[in-house]
């Protein structure tokens, strides 16, 4: 039996699957808790992987392996592959100044939609490489190479898959003209194009004052271990695969192959088998909603960002920074566990009798209000109770996601709902009144590491079938009034004091 694996790098926590490659069966897992924080030392998320790697019982007969991880994050790299410092990760807001002096220096958000598919926010590599560069000109200066959590992680363990794992915790770094990256991940860079295929390195250069070493950009069934034709510094870009790749034979040296990787969105795509007339809303960190699309897209107003996915095409994509933790928040302030907030908040009528919840605990990225905070309205005797609360939680959080749905303007012939926040049965039975639309449940899993461990099956056999368990689907009466309040309410909140 041939096995693969697939990585979950994310922001709370690194999730590694063991599967069959030719069924996709699960035959074992392990996951590590990450710190929390919006700048981390990358040893960390190693620390983790390492450990999570361990839990699902090694790799050692594992065929082939690939990495997703949490999308932007700048991990800068000195000369000698040393982290320069703590990357910044992408709900860290303090890069929101540079974000608009950018958008303003190029000439506007449409010239930005049009020059990299998105408008950059914080949350863009490139806005924290600007940030960088004027508050730490020292640690600019150091930095040779630029990348991504899954980049570095790829990196780092195509590095050690050549060693025993007993010495992975110390394993040098490998040379820097070895980092790879993906179209996918690529795309979250605020440099990379998703339409051409191409680095923009003069937008780099205007931001950072430099061009620091970029990954290779791979197709999506390269081998990330391979070296560079002639061993030479890459700064260009491979360009976007048109279909019909070809997988790379399976290694006949018996080492432990190792794919691309890509954004956990992207891979997340991958994961629960997105097609086309599907989106997908995730609820994790982040809450997302996005969908594969055959066309890039290019949205001036910066609520969709226009990035590539892990197979080729494009995944235009609305990402909130309040989702699941909105619902930790909401458990920890009525005192009960997740399972306990979901009872809660069926036992209170839809709409809470108008307690309203505009869940921007985190500030937020889509509508770019970096320095937001949460707000509670329609307070009453009546509404001061904890079953009122947990359900306006849960509704504000659902209603950043269903304005996320309508920025992306399509009309789905499915809605499917993944993430930590899906496990809750209250979720997924409020979505449908919240959406207006029936949802599908897939069944609760690590779905970023599912599409990270298909890639590896890709990379391995060409493009592989995988059978999914059922989806549940969940309908209910809308209740737009849901909505409407929570649209008048959204304008009324205060910025974090300075
Ligand atoms: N049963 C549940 N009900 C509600 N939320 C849950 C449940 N199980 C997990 N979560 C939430 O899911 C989140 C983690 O989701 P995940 O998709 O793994 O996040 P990430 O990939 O961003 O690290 C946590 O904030 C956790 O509270
Ligand atoms: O920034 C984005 C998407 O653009 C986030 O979706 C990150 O990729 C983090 O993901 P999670 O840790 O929430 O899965």
């Amino acid at each position: 039996m041939t096995l693969v694996a697939g990585v979950d790098s994310s922001t709370q926590s690194c999730k590694v699957v063991i599967r069959e490659a030719s069924t996709g069966r699960l035959v074992r897992q392990g996951r590590a808790a990450h710190p929390g924080g919006t700048e981390v030392h990358p040893s960390h998320w190693w620390a983790a992987l390492l450990r999570a790697i361990e839990e699902a019982g090694g790799l050692d007969d594992v065929a082939a392996v690939s990495v997703a991880g949490q999308q932007h994050g700048m991990v800068c790299l000195d000369e000698s592959g040393h982290v320069v410092r703590d990357a910044l990760l992408w709900n860290d807001t303090r890069s929101a100044g540079a974000a608009a002096d950018l958008v303003a220096e190029l000439g506007g958000p449409g010239a930005w939609a049009e020059a990299v598919g998105s408008v950059p926010v914080a949350s863009f590599t490139i806005t924290k490489l600007r940030w960088l560069a004027e508050h730490e000109p020292d640690n600019a200066r150091r930095t040779a190479a630029v990348c991504l959590p899954h980049d570095w992680l790829t990196w780092r363990l195509a590095g050690a898959l050549r060693l025993p794992f007993a010495s992975w915790a110390d394993a040098p770094p490998p040379p820097l003209d070895l980092l790879t990256t993906d179209r996918g991940d690529a795309s979250g860079t605020g440099y990379w194009s998703p339409a051409t295929g191409a680095y923009r390195t003069d937008l780099l250069k205007s931001a950072f004052g430099a061009v620091p070493l970029l990954p290779r950009v791979l197709g999506p069934v390269a081998d990330a271990a391979t070296p560079p034709p002639g061993g030479a510094t890459a700064t260009s870009a491979t360009p976007p695969p048109s279909g019909g790749v070809t997988p790379s034979p399976a290694g006949g040296d018996g080492r432990t192959r190792i794919a691309p990787g890509t954004g956990d969105n992207m891979a997340a795509a991958l994961g629960v088998g997105a097609r086309p007339g599907d989106v997908v809303v995730s609820i994790g960190t982040s809450g997302t909603v996005f969908a594969v699309s055959d066309a890039p897209s290019a949205d001036p107003s910066g609520a969709v960002a226009g990035f590539a996915d892990a197979t080729g095409r494009f995944l235009p994509l609305v990402c909130t920074l309040n989702a699941a933790r909105v619902m930790d928040a909401a458990a920890r302030l009525t005192g009960v566990d997740l399972d306990g907030l979901g009872e809660l908040a069926l036992q209170a009528p839809p709409g809470a009798d108008g307690l309203t919840l505009v869940p921007y605990l985190e500030g937020e990225r889509t509508p770019n209000r970096p320095t937001a905070t949460g707000s509670v309205h329609g307070l009453t005797l009546a509404t001061a109770t904890p079953a009122h609360l947990a359900r306006a939680s849960i509704e504000g959080m659902l209603c950043g996601l269903a304005d996320a749905l309508d920025a992306l303007a399509l009309s789905p012939e499915r809605v499917l709902l993944i993430g930590g926040g899906a496990r809750s049965e209250a979720v997924r039975r409020i979505a449908p009144t919240i959406f207006a639309r029936p949802i599908l449940a897939p069944p609760p899993g690590e779905y970023v590491a599912d599409g990270a461990a298909y890639q590896a099956a890709w990379l391995l056999d060409g493009e592989v079938e995988w059978t999914s368990q059922e989806a549940v689907g969940y309908e209910a009466d809308p209740e737009p009034g849901v909505r409407a309040r929570y649209a008048a309410t959204r304008p009324h909140i205060l910025d974090r004091p300075t």
